[in-house]
């Protein structure tokens, strides 16, 4: 559902050729979020650069401004297309949280509200209320925080301080429950050491490599003594001015678009190293045949790729997609675009270790089996994945059930199968407001 509330029903179009295109995606929104919760908590005012402006950041923003954080423009009043941000940290106090549907809101900001003064209720989208939520309620209160409520909507009453210490969660469900602990624990009286229990490890790795990392930049002493146990002191979070790197999960349909129709589609601006799991599509298209390659930017610098820090990525799509057999679990996040590619190869496809998948916006396994299965494709749902067997498929309507990369699946889907109606395109705007005009700017081979 869009902003105001509105499905909006969008004829996904068909590629009339090979597409052929530039698409610059604007800034990540893992980056975005864990950088505006650290620059709310960090000792003095930060700038942030190439910030997303979609539903999932503004409403971080309006969390923060809530709970007492100075967000502002370049030039003065925070504008809604503004992309860059300068925040200052002011005294928290609680406030009502809407985390519409946003798994960062819903996990990173109740640390935050522990360590305001006085109540902050959240709640959020119908959808929001179903997700798993009670594993980072349940540490904060081990840690010492007062919480009524396991899901949306709960109240977290701050003290104005929260004493911090050791604590165990079985972190199977989403690895956000170990970024918002760690993202807030500095500032912790006795900071935290995070124990993950269960055998197998959180899902998402990269995003927590993310979250060390941002921490580190932000002078913040983080270990971790296991793969599966973190360690944070207490102290001062700096305040430190960053550059978001582009969306590199947001960039994967339209790669995808250049694998499905054997065109060609290149993303500047492609950091040559990255915590975010969405530089693995490069991985998985090749092994599906294409060719892709990180090139130099083209401007002027002569400095390679890895000099410069980042470069064009190309893909080129080849004649038919190679099936893939693949274990998802670090790299959940891309399973959507994946599963539409693995229904567009020349064999069966199997998608495994992303059970967690089931508590993201929507039961995504069911969905996408639902789905791809409506359009004529053979799915199996595993309890743990997706066997995908592609048939010739047909247009049908696609439903996005609010999930923004539901309905970007559709759209690579339609590219290549006439009469593909996506129920709800607006719901592109959690993460990637101008998604249509891109798919159109593409598709046109407008860069
Ligand atoms: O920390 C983050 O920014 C995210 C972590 C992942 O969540 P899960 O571990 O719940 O999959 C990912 O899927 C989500 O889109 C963003
Ligand atoms: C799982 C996702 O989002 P969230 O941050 O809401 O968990 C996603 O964007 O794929």
């Amino acid at each position: 559902m869009g902003d105001n509330g509105q499905v909006s029903h969008w004829n996904a179009p068909v590629a009339a050729a090979p597409v052929d295109a530039d698409v610059a995606v604007p800034g990540s929104k893992s980056l975005t979020n864990r950088a505006l919760v650290l620059a709310a908590l960090a000792g003095g005012p930060s700038r942030l650069t190439g910030t997303l402006r979609s539903r999932d950041t503004d409403l971080m923003i309006a969390a923060l401004q809530a709970l007492g954080t100075r967000i502002e423009g370049p030039d003065g009043p925070l504008a809604a297309g503004d992309t860059e941000l300068v925040i200052t940290p002011g005294e928290l106090r609680g406030a009502p949280v809407d985390c519409g549907l946003a798994g960062t809101v819903m996990r990173f900001v109740p640390p935050v509200a522990a360590l305001a003064t006085g109540s902050s209720t959240f709640d959020g989208d119908p959808a929001a209320r179903v997700r798993p939520q009670a594993t980072v309620l349940d540490a904060l209160r081990a840690l010492g925080a007062d919480i009524e409520g396991d899901t949306l909507p709960f109240t977290v009453t701050g003290a104005g301080a929260l004493k911090g210490g050791r604590v165990e969660m079985d972190a199977s469900a989403s690895s956000q429950f170990v970024s918002g602990v760690l993202l807030s624990a500095a500032r912790f009286d006795e900071g935290v050491e995070l124990v993950h229990t269960a055998a197998s490890p959180v899902p998402s790795g990269p995003h927590i490599e993310m979250t060390l990392e941002m921490l580190r930049e932000s002078g913040v002493a983080v270990e971790q003594p296991t793969p599966s146990s973190w360690r944070v002191a207490p102290g001062l979070i700096s305040a430190v001015d960053r550059v978001v790197e582009p969306d590199l999960s947001n960039a994967t349909p339209f790669l995808a678009a250049a694998a499905v129709t054997g065109g060609t589609v290149r993303v500047p601006h492609w950091p040559s190293t990255t915590t975010q799991p969405g530089d693995a599509i490069r991985g998985i298209l090749q092994a599906m045949g294409a060719t892709v390659t990180l090139e130099a930017a083209d401007d002027g610098s002569g400095e390679t790729a890895d000099e410069a820090g980042h470069g064009t990525l190309v893909v080129v799509g080849p004649e038919r997609l190679s099936p893939v057999e693949m274990d998802l679990s670090a790299i959940g996040e891309l399973t959507p675009t994946v599963a539409a590619l693995c229904a567009l190869a020349d064999g069966p496809s199997r998608l495994t270790g992303i059970a967690h998948l089931r508590g993201h916006e929507t039961d995504r396994l069911a969905a996408l089996a639902a789905e791809l299965g409506a359009v004529g494709c053979g799915v199996t749902e595993l309890a743990d994945g997706l066997v995908i067997t592609p048939d010739p498929l047909r247009g049908a309507p696609w439903r996005a059930y609010a999930d923004h990369r539901m309905a970007t699946a559709g759209a690579i889907i339609g590219l290549v199968t006439a009469g593909v109606e996506v129920d709800d395109i607006d719901s592109t705007s959690k993460t990637m407001p101008g998604f249509t005009r891109m798919w159109s700017d593409m598709l046109a081979g407008r860069g």
